[in-house]
């Protein structure tokens, strides 16, 4: 919770200033007595494996987070079970006309093909909108952020030489922006994926702000001015683990796959892997909920408005 304090006392403003999560009792007294209404938007075939994921990072917060489960009508998924999907997920027709104080779209494995040949692009651009009307705060991650910058600001995808595989260093170049508060200058973050997006065009965008970018992995975090449309090239919430099967996945099916970079001791896969971006991943998601969705959403989810794009 909040460290509440007068709002006369010097710290106040001082910590105010800096980020620093106070608030003064009068505000603290008249807000947050429901929990904080995260929609999970999961596009991963690993379905199990993604919502345990970004539960784990959900769940590490003193604030209430009730989390909604989303799945796609328009594309059956194959690799979990329908069971599965019919106790714990629900469809966009069961929650469109609910608010929401964040969204997560997730990464998804079809980045070779067209947008438009995405099965579910007509729902998830409905879902897209959505976002902008019935959602505060809305997190893209990997292939739901080339979808998501796509569809907000007609940033295309490109297809890259050689896949864009392993855990790479990266920078804060806003330093002030609070999705960024505590993470050091310099902090690694994983990529898994074939396509990427050019910087210039996220420069040429006015809306975007480039938080965090990697010299080889390119423009990692990326947010519009108030917060409300957020972007993650990269796999922050990916396990120790995950980027070891994917690449034992494909070794296996005999596919020209090279050895993840900065991954394995050595660059040896018969190694355990190096665990190094868990803590920033932690704090990313921290930053989120406490700083954009927890301070900025209305009490009154009725009360959110639509994403002004001249706002931003
Ligand atoms: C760029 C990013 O966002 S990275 C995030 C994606 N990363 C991952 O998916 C990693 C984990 N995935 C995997 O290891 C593999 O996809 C596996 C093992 C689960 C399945 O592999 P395969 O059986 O070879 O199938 P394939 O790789 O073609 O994946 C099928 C998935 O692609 C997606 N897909 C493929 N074509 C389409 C399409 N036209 N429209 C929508 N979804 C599609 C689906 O999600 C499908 O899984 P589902 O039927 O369970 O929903
Ligand atoms: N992360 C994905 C990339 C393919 O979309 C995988 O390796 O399965």
């Amino acid at each position: 919770m909040p460290l509440i304090i007068p709002k006369t006392l010097p710290a106040y403003d001082a910590l105010y200033e800096e980020n620093v999560f106070v608030m003064h009792r009068e505000r603290a007294l008249s807000q947050h007595i429901r929990p904080l209404e995260i929609l999970i938007l999961n596009l991963m075939p690993t379905k199990i494996a993604t919502e345990t994921q970004i539960a784990r990072l959900l769940a590490n917060t003193p604030l209430q987070v009730h989390m909604t489960l989303l799945q796609t009508a328009s594309h059956a998924a194959t690799h979990v079970s329908a069971a599965h999907l019919e106790t714990f997920y629900k469809t966009f027709d069961e929650v469109k006309n609910n608010r929401y104080d964040g969204m997560i779209i997730t990464g998804a494995p079809v980045e070779k093909i067209d947008f438009e040949q995405v099965d579910y692009w007509p729902e998830l651009c409905e879902i897209m909108d959505f976002s902008e009307t019935n959602v505060y705060s809305t997190l893209h991650v990997c292939w739901g952020a080339q979808a998501g910058l796509y569809y907000h600001y007609g940033i295309r995808k490109q297809l890259l030489n050689e896949k864009m595989f392993g855990v790479f260093e990266h920078r804060v170049t806003r330093p002030s922006n609070p999705l960024v508060r505590g993470f050091d200058e310099v902090f690694y973050a994983p990529h898994s994926r074939h396509t990427g997006i050019s910087r210039e065009d996220v420069l040429n965008c006015k809306a975007l702000r480039i938080l965090a970018e990697s010299d080889e992995a390119g423009p990692f975090l990326m947010s519009t001015e108030n917060g409300r449309q957020i972007f993650v090239t990269g796999h922050p919430e990916y396990d120790k683990y995950t980027l070891d099967a994917e690449y034992k996945r494909d070794v296996a099916k005999g596919l020209p796959i090279a050895v993840p970079k900065n991954y394995y001791p050595e660059d040896d896969p018969a190694q355990p892997p190096l665990f190094r971006w868990r803590a920033h991943a932690h704090l990313l998601y921290e930053n989120w909920l406490n700083y954009y969705v927890y301070q900025n959403t209305p009490y009154d989810l009725g009360a959110i408005k639509r994403v002004e794009h001249g706002e931003e």
